[in-house]
């Protein structure tokens, strides 16, 4: 038995999601309990601070490391308040938050999470794993979606094939085929374009920044989607690329909204279509990336990620993927909310135990390579250094 605690901001910059599970067992067949689970929101200033570097705004490097250190510090205290109450975390799985990401292309990808591990181990005294995607990325890879090999292991059904679709940010599937915790050969990933960025990111203009998100669906439900614009979307270079794919805010966020929006002004769109288009948007290209890129289609679908929330969105899913059931992972007793979170948990353990963390065939790496850089804490390493 081990206590780790998994820490992830994601790409919507909301605050830090923190996970304490209770792990035992090696390789694919462990047994992971959570123990608790909570939110922490960033400040209003320090959220702003995120996504105006990610939507491209220029930082000098005393202003990157400040930002960095910042990052560090709400995410040990995030790990340090996961813990309070609770026998003591061995260690911290830390996926920190993503600033940039460019897939590879010709190149070697690029992905940067600040937040910086030896900060955090230094600051909580738990020893932390983070910077997960280097090593994949190293090998040719995406570095991403990394959480396919943890969704087999936790959601792996003997008979069912089943698509696990997260709705953060950005929306990315794991595809599982019957018996995928025993055997991963099948398993595949990748990111389906946005979930909720646009969305996010339409709200907060719309309401002159009184809302960050549609509360359920609640606006969006209320209006109409508009047929042209989605065609015109669905033409998107993205949905045409076969997977391995990954992508993020550089491409779905505000540079694309810049774009929806001036098309909608051109319509005279209401507000509340335009809400409904951005929601059909993400729900379409769920449904044509699975009817383009999947091997067959699930037997079922289990959402996970913030968007699981919104009802709205939900039953449009729904409707496109008929009559195809779709259910949240909380159904079948796996935190939707906090999946993200406990995956770079069970990466951390994997690291600790030299298991290779990375799907070679999801994130389109040459071969399997053990995740993250591990630091120890200032004690353990005087400990080391007096022996
Ligand atoms: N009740 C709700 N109704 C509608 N939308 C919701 C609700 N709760 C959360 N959301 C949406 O979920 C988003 C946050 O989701 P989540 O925390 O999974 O994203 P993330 O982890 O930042 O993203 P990613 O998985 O892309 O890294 C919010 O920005 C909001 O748009
Ligand atoms: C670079 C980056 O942070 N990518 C995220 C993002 O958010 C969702 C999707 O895009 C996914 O590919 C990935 O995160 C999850 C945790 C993953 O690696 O599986």
């Amino acid at each position: 038995m081990t206590y780790v605690i998994g820490l992830i901001s994601g790409t919507s910059a909301d605050g830090i999601d923190a996970a304490l599970v209770d792990i035992s067992g090696s390789g694919y067949e462990l047994d992971v309990e959570l123990v608790a689970a909570e939110t922490y929101g960033y400040s209003q200033e320090l959220q702003q601070d995120i996504l105006a570097i990610a939507a491209g705004e220029l930082l000098s490097m005393p202003q990157l490391a400040q930002l960095d250190d910042r990052i560090a510090r709400a995410f040990s205290q995030a790990a340090l308040n996961i813990q309070q109450g609770h026998p003591p975390a061995e260690l911290i799985g830390s996926h920190g938050q993503t600033v940039f990401h460019r897939p590879p292309n010709g190149t070697l990808g690029y992905s940067v999470q600040l937040g910086r591990g030896e900060a955090i181990a230094n600051l909580s005294q738990i020893p932390t794993i983070s910077n997960f995607r280097r090593a994949d990325l190293a090998a040719g890879g995406h570095g991403a979606p990394l959480v396919p090999p943890i969704d087999a292991c936790l959601l792996g059904h003997p008979t069912q094939t089943q698509c696990v679709q997260n709705l953060g940010g950005i929306g990315n599937v794991t595809y599982l085929p019957a018996n995928s915790r025993e055997n991963r050969d099948g398993v595949y990933g990748w990111d389906t374009g946005p979930a909720n960025s646009l969305l996010d990111l339409a709200i907060y203009h719309l309401s002159q920044g009184r809302q960050s998100y549609d509360k359920n669906g609640e606006w969006a439900a209320t209006g109409t989607p508009c047929q042209p614009l989605l065609e015109t979307w669905m033409q998107d270079p993205y949905f045409q690329q076969p997977p391995p794919k990954s992508t993020g805010r550089e491409y779905f966020g505000a540079q694309f909204w810049n774009l929806c929006q001036q098309q909608a002004d051109d319509r005279t769109l209401a507000p509340a279509d335009l809400l409904a288009t951005l929601t059909e948007f993400t729900a379409l290209s769920i449904a044509s990336e699975y009817q383009n890129f999947l091997p067959h289609m699930p037997d079922r679908v289990l959402l996970c990620g913030g968007g699981s929330r919104n009802s709205y969105l939900k039953s449009r899913i729904a409707h496109h993927l008929s009559p195809i059931p779709v259910l949240t992972t909380d159904d079948v007793g796996l935190n939707a909310e906090f999946k993200e979170a406990i995956a770079f948990a069970v990466l951390a353990y994997w690291r600790s135990h030299g298991v290779p963390g990375n799907l070679p065939q999801v994130t389109g790496a040459q071969s399997f390579q053990l995740l993250g850089e591990v630091h120890l804490t200032s004690e353990a390493i005087a400990t080391m250094v007096a022996s």
